[in-house]
């Protein structure tokens, strides 16, 4: 897909997803993009009507285990619904996709009609008081990779009526975090099932060694993960509401100290019996199986946000 998109080929892909729509659902008004092992988001949308990314001018296609290629359009929540627009399956650099393919359903999603987004993630917990299974509220980003030249807006912008300078102090929309808490409170949930935090963005494909997942840390990040920031930025350019919610699927391992070789070999030396150390490392699979097991929560929890947006 070419970098530079125009205004020809957005109106090529809303031509070809309207050709799939009832009038009902031409004009979604909630977009939804749904993370690793999370495309169940959609399984609880009536007169759900799917269109695969394949049929889509300009559209790349998800390579990624767990993420499908397809929107899926349908109305949400009770009475006649919420129209909505979910990805199922979304799009990564490190697949090797360019930022503005990453982006770019976001973009036709604003012109679609959408006015708020909710992005959702699998991501790594760097906090211990943020376990395996929360969902977190996401109030800022920290985009290591945005301060150093992997920003989806740079460029020549895709429409004069965009701002060339985005803000990004007000990113996560206070509106929509406050409609977050509020749905879990009306749903029961443990006071302990959704957390605030902020969220760092990595390229990936490769997890972080422990000194990058400190590095993170310290600089007061509470979850890591490897997609969404970009989606964001395109989102708030596109003057779109966002809400990120960020399902912790595993623990970034970081020891509280590295456990030296050189001392080991002495002690091994001097007749001592020694183990040597076997990392825990994290895995894509078990990323997939949290994304299961929590799919349900999420999607009640998006279900009743989007009740009440
Ligand atoms: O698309 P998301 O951010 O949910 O997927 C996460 C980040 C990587 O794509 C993958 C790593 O397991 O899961
Ligand atoms: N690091 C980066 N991305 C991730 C992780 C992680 O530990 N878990 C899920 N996505």
């Amino acid at each position: 897909m070419p970098d530079n998109l125009t205004k020809v080929n957005f109106q090529a892909s809303i031509n070809a997803i309207k050709s799939f729509l009832p009038d009902k659902l031409q004009n979604p008004l909630v977009g939804i993009v749904c993370g690793s092992g999370l495309s169940g988001l959609a399984d609880e949308f009536k007169d759900k009507v799917i269109v695969p990314y394949e049929e889509i001018p300009g559209f790349a296609k998800s390579t990624v285990p767990g993420h499908r290629s397809a929107f899926a359009f349908g109305l949400l929540g009770s009475g006649t619904g919420v129209p909505v627009v979910a990805m199922l399956g979304r799009f990564h650099p490190y697949e090797g996709h360019s930022l503005s393919s990453v982006v770019y359903p976001i973009r036709v999603m604003a012109r679609l009609g959408v006015k708020n987004v909710i992005i959702t993630n699998a991501s790594g917990s760097l906090n211990s008081a943020i376990p395996v299974g929360t969902i977190v509220v996401v109030q800022d980003h920290l985009a290591l990779p945005n301060l150093t030249g992997m920003n989806p807006l740079l460029g020549p912008q895709t429409s004069q009526d965009l701002p060339r300078f985005l803000p990004l102090s007000d990113a996560y929309s206070p509106t929509l975090r406050r409609l977050a808490f509020l749905a879990a409170h009306r749903l029961q949930l443990d006071d302990s099932a959704l957390a605030e935090g902020i969220y760092a963005w990595v390229s990936g494909p490769t997890y972080e060694t422990p000194a990058e997942g400190r590095l993170l840390r310290q600089a007061g990040a509470d979850v890591v993960g490897m997609s969404t920031v970009p989606e964001v930025l395109a989102a708030r350019e596109e003057g779109l509401n966002v809400m990120v919610l960020s399902l912790v699927t595993n623990f970034v391992v970081i020891p509280d100290r590295y456990r030296s070789m050189k001392e080991e070999v002495k002690a091994e030396l001097a007749g001592k019996k020694v183990e040597l150390p076997v990392a825990q490392v994290v895995s894509h699979e078990e990323v997939l199986a949290v994304g299961k097991e929590k799919a349900g929560v999420l999607m009640k929890l998006v279900e009743s946000i989007v009740e009440s947006i």
